[in-house]
């Protein structure tokens, strides 16, 4: 488990490119076989991933210490997005199957937890939020057709791109986590452009479906305050409050935005004009 704290914006002005990487970006997500854990006390996010291929990978008791319960969901709740081949989860009594840009919901309390994949030669890719909760509310699985896809921008502006949100109050009930994702149309590269601040909740970008070569140069920063990581495929930044998150790839790439804190309301944003920006 890495732990990163939170960072005030006038700290955030003051770091190097090696600074902001140190504190932002959480570079590896998935390794065979094993769950990668990064805590920001941001809001108590919890920001991994899974990828079974030989064997069964479960959230063992012993993560509990990282949360000080006697098990790892006891008091979290999670999101995750499959981003590789068929996955099946084993959610104490339940079993659900989880293809490819599937989300799962698994609410507060679930003390087995136990992932695989169909086939080891496509392992799944599981790519999770987990936020601190206080009411069980039912596991469920959510399909890209149940996340009500909407689509915006325009070519002109390169930022033409599909939004499904798939952990809303509008498809199910969650304590804080809303969780979904953005696709762009090819030849579109901007995401979140004009972009926006929300003073009241925190969200993660994890970026992925890109070639080796490709980066996203993720803005971040206060909107006067500007700044960039370079990032590749299948990485994440984490966004406090203060920041905008806003990217522009060097081709089309598809992203999974999650949020806790204040609200659930999707359109609570404060949008930066685009004559602010510095
Ligand atoms: O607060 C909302 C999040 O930043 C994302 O939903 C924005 C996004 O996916 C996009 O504009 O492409
Ligand atoms: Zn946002």
């Amino acid at each position: 488990m890495q732990i990163r704290q939170p960072v005030h914006s006038e700290h955030a002005r003051t770091l190097d490119t090696e600074g902001l990487r140190r504190h932002f970006l959480v570079e590896e997500l998935f390794r065979p076989d094993e769950i990668t854990l990064t805590y920001s006390q941001i809001d108590r996010i919890i920001v991994g991933g899974v990828m079974p291929v030989a064997a069964p990978v479960s959230f063992a008791p012993e993560l509990g210490r990282h949360t000080g319960t006697d098990f790892f969901l006891e008091r979290r709740e999670l999101g995750l997005i499959n981003i590789g081949g068929a996955a099946r989860v084993q959610v104490d009594e339940q079993q659900f199957d989880v293809g490819q840009h599937e989300a799962l919901y698994i609410g507060k309390g679930a003390r087995r937890v136990e992932f695989r994949s169909v086939d080891a030669a496509r392992p799944a890719k599981l790519y999770f939020n987990c936020a601190p909760a206080h009411t069980a509310y039912p596991h469920r699985k959510v399909t890209l057709a149940e996340a009500s896809p909407e689509t915006l921008g325009a070519p002109e502006t390169s930022n033409r791109r599909t939004i499904y949100k798939f952990l809303v109050p509008d498809v199910l009930p969650t304590c804080q986590l809303l969780m979904g994702m953005t696709r762009l149309e090819p030849g579109s590269l901007w995401n979140t452009m004009p972009c926006h601040t929300h003073d009241r909740r925190m969200e993660v970008y994890f970026y992925f479906d890109m070639n080796e070569n490709a980066a996203v140069f993720h803005m971040l920063g206060e909107p006067t305050q500007t700044r960039h990581l370079v990032v590749r495929n299948e990485q994440a930044v984490i966004s406090p409050s203060w920041s905008i998150h806003s990217g522009v790839g060097t081709q089309a790439y598809t992203f999974i935005w999650g949020m806790v804190g204040e609200n659930q309301v999707f359109k609570d944003m404060d949008h930066v004009p685009m004559s602010a920006l510095r």
